[in-house]
């Protein structure tokens, strides 16, 4: 059989630099930081570091919003901090994925600059330009934009509209244009020339849109048209995939990891994306189950049934189990923390919540991706006031909600469970003044918990989250039914109970893990169809003993079976 791909035992460590490691005291963390905690992530045995943007940005999006793709932006450091970071990383046996932005730029690069100059510009078909409606009055359709307001704008300088499916300040390229993606490719080998391991590719499956870019349907009370079916998954999609592929990573020294950012995509998208034969993407994040608790929105919070969020990993299990590769992940820098909304982040229940969440999550096939500070139990931020936000997609929208008239009080506590800040509060290293994150004032507030929840007191307490986290990695790279066991659903239906086995013709792990805050005893017909709860205990957040029917609140083990 072919040898599996060296990503298939990695797990991925995502730092969100901006909140990472502030190494010169201006209050935002930057490669320097990273460079200072390389030990941090060398303990915990992560293989792969993905970067969140740091290249030259007007920081509109907090640099994915790029104006210069072939340096880093001075506020995180110059390119040496970057390649010492990456020969650091690989004389440590680590690898470094960059953030591949390209389905906008910002509107600052000087493609876009040239772009908007004049509707003559070599570059003006680099963007995506229309005339508009009713003589140019009107956005040529009536999407809305992800970050509040029309995807449109219109550009004094010519009159006509440009397309930006997330602020203005980033305006959509055209990969219709082949000269777009070869400028693509060409910045991207530069990247793999300088040594890096792979991308994470940013909203890759919107670069292909409809062509005549229809309106989108207008739901009820919406303000705009949901262009998402007109640029999600595009036509072209699997096209400029492969081109990127076969032209750029195909035939290089080093074997490049590459995972797509797709919001919406389904398994049967995902099957065809991530086929090696077929030469796309390794492997991609969909979206499906960090929307289960949300209504009409992500600001319309509806609870989460557990019956569902496990069926809907299940269904990706199993449609990614003979071609393809999932990935695997809770948060990241635009979701809610982990143990805040899956978990349970009270002091009685934070760690064993954060542990049981780990274990169900990496012990599923595919591969695991840590956000920053997960490792920690880091819980949502406690922001009191709409001046302690800073992420955009936030005060747009309290501003647009308040705009149609909604209560500024309803708004701004609808941001509490669902803002990407949540997610980007200050790594806590220590108990001690901004959590050791920085030595000057803290771009965003760090979380008054920090007194206990740090990584200083996580590596000194063998019982930590971080002990569990670092746990999970070593199985990972020990135990090959890890990487390579089937996955089966048990007790699908279990309101509390989070049970499946992972089974190789040589051996089989059964993972348990009760994912709620009160205890369950499991009854005859539950424990016939686990198989008891016996075998070797290869993991466990619970006390030692053995309750034969028993699951303390947010209780996990693996067992090994055979
Ligand atoms: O889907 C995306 C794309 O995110 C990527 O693309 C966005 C534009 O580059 C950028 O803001 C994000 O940080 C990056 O991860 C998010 O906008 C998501 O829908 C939203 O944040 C959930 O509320």
């Amino acid at each position: 059989p072919p040898t599996p791909p060296w990503w298939s035992t990695a797990v991925v460590y995502q730092v969100y630099p901006r909140s990472f490691a502030d190494s010169d005291g201006d209050g935002i963390g930057d490669l320097r930081g990273v460079l200072s905690h390389l030990d941090h992530l060398a303990a915990l045995g992560v293989d792969v570091v993905w970067l969140s943007p740091i290249y030259r940005s007007p920081q509109d999006d907090n640099g994915y919003d790029i104006s210069d793709y072939r340096d880093v932006d001075p506020v995180f450091g110059t390119l040496a901090d970057l390649d010492e970071l990456l020969a650091t990383l690989h004389a440590r046996g680590m690898r470094l994925v960059m953030d591949l932005v390209v389905n906008h730029t910002s509107d600052e690069h000087p493609w876009f600059v040239e772009s908007r100059s004049s509707t003559t510009n070599p570059k003006r078909d680099w963007y995506v330009w229309r005339g508009g409606r009713d003589g140019g009055e009107r956005p040529p359709n009536n999407w809305g934009a992800a970050f509040s307001g029309p995807a449109w704008d219109r550009d004094t300088t010519t009159g006509q509209w440009y397309l930006h499916l997330f602020s203005p300040k980033q305006p959509d390229l055209n990969w219709e244009n082949p000269e777009v993606r070869a400028a693509v490719h060409e910045m991207v080998a530069w990247w793999l020339d300088r040594g890096v391991d792979g991308f994470r590719m940013d909203v890759v499956n919107f670069v292909s849109k409809v062509d005549g870019l229809p309106d989108g349907v207008v739901a009820p009370g919406a303000l705009f048209g949901d262009g998402a079916p007109h640029f999600q998954n595009g036509p072209r999609l699997h096209e400029f995939l492969h081109e990127l592929h076969e032209r750029v990573f195909a035939g290089r020294p080093q074997a490049v990891l590459t995972v797509g950012e797709m919001p919406g995509v389904t398994v049967e998208q995902a099957r065809l994306l991530t086929d090696p034969a077929r030469a796309e993407v390794d492997m991609v994040f969909q979206f499906e189950h960090v929307g289960l608790d949300h209504g009409r929105d992500k600001w319309d919070p509806r609870p989460l049934e557990l019956r569902e969020l496990k069926a809907n990993l299940a269904r990706w299990q199993t449609g990614l189990a003979d071609v393809g590769w999932n990935s695997l992940y809770w948060s990241n820098h635009d979701q809610p923390r982990a143990v805040s909304r899956f978990g349970d982040d009270s002091p009685a229940h934070r760690v064993a919540s954060a542990m049981a969440l780990g274990t169900v999550l990496h012990l599923h096939r595919g591969t695991p991706y840590v956000y920053q500070g997960e490792e920690l139990g880091m819980t949502n931020a406690v922001f009191a006031s709409l001046a302690e936000h800073r992420d955009l997609e936030s005060l747009n929208h309290h501003r647009e909600a308040v705009g149609a008239g909604a209560d500024p009080d309803v708004v701004l506590a609808a941001l509490a469970p669902a803002s990407r800040d949540n997610a980007r509060t200050p790594v806590q290293w220590t108990p001690g003044t901004s959590a050791g994150f920085s030595t000057g004032a803290p771009w965003i507030g760090v979380h008054p918990n920090h007194v206990d929840v740090n990584a200083e007191a996580a590596r000194a307490d063998p019982g930590s989250v971080f002990h569990h986290y670092r746990r999970l990695v070593e199985l990972r790279h020990t135990d090959p039914v890890v990487t390579d066991g089937v996955f089966a659903l048990l007790l699908a239906e279990h309101e509390q109970v989070w049970a499946f086995t992972r089974t190789t013709p040589t051996a089989q792990l059964l993972v348990v893990a009760n994912v709620s805050s009160a205890p369950v005893t499991l009854d005859g017909a539950e424990l016939a169809e686990l198989g008891g709860l016996g075998g070797e205990v290869v993991l466990s957040s619970g006390p030692a003993g053995d309750r034969p029917a028993q699951l303390g609140a947010w209780e996990a083990r693996v067992l090994r079976r055979r």
